[in-house]
């Protein structure tokens, strides 16, 4: 996966676990929107966790709660209280916390999402807490974004261009959108999707799906595991009730 430069954290073990996808992007680009509508396609079949990352409060799992997609005992918040990049690259201890006790709690699980908090372009997940990853822009940005690359636009798995029913209003060419992706990307997938108009994101929901299949087929069924003895840190998750 697209593993920032620096990173400092070695791959957690994968044997007999979910595959943790990282969701990254700018704020407001639908990151929420993209949990509830993988929720919506993905809960039918896949053994789902979700943890969310906020600075200061636990909005996005209550958006998330309240949307009704998940049981909400399967969501977890973290409240970063700094930078959001930090929590998912630098110090990832009450991320890792979090989805650690989500598997304990509820494994085998065989997808545990981690939606970051809305930060910049460079902001990329630790390769130490997420095993694949989606960077997700909007086209509100304007049709330069793609173009001006950094690390989540370029080394995502899979970049997702939303909100593609505001184009027309905002004046953003599609077309310019993804062949400037594509240069960046090396080859590596980029899905258009409108949420709003599409609830379930299905074309994303279908590459989860081959993702997870690819995760076990190399990494086994996941089994359940019993509580976790290392610790990460004092950080711990507050469960989103
Ligand atoms: N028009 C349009 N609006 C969308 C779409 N997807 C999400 N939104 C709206 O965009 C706003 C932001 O969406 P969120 O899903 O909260 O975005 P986010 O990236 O999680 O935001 P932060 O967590 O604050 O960074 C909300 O009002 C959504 O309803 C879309 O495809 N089209």
């Amino acid at each position: 996966m697209g593993a920032h430069h620096d990173d400092v954290h070695d791959p957690a073990e994968p044997h007999g676990r979910a595959l943790r996808l990282g969701i990254g992007g700018p704020v407001g680009s639908g990151k929420t929107a993209l949990v509830a509508a993988l929720c919506r396609s993905l809960g039918p079949t896949l053994r789902l966790g979700v943890v969310t990352n906020d600075i200061y409060t636990t909005e996005d799992a209550d958006f998330l709660r309240r949307a009704g997609v998940v049981d909400p005992g399967r969501i977890l918040a973290v409240q970063t209280g700094c930078c959001p990049h930090t929590a998912i690259r630098d110090d990832i201890a009450a991320n890792l916390d979090a989805v650690e006790t989500l598997e304990e709690r509820f494994g085998p699980l065989d997808l545990v999402i981690v939606e970051s908090g809305g930060d910049n372009l460079t902001a990329t997940f630790s390769r130490g807490l997420a095993d694949r990853q989606i960077f997700v822009l909007d086209v509100s940005g304007g049709d330069k974004v793609p173009r001006k690359g950094g690390p989540g636009v370029t080394s995502a798995d899979l970049l997702v261009v939303n909100k593609t029913d505001l184009a027309p209003m905002v004046g953003a060419d599609l077309t310019v959108m993804s062949r400037d992706a594509a240069a960046v990307r090396d080859g590596k997938p980029v899905l258009f999707t409108s949420i709003r108009e599409d609830r379930s994101a299905h074309t994303v929901a279908e590459w989860v799906v081959t993702m997870v299949e690819a995760w076990r087929r190399e990494h086994g069924e996941p089994h359940h595991h019993a509580a976790h003895s290392t610790s990460h840190g004092n950080a711990s998750p507050a469960a989103a009730t």
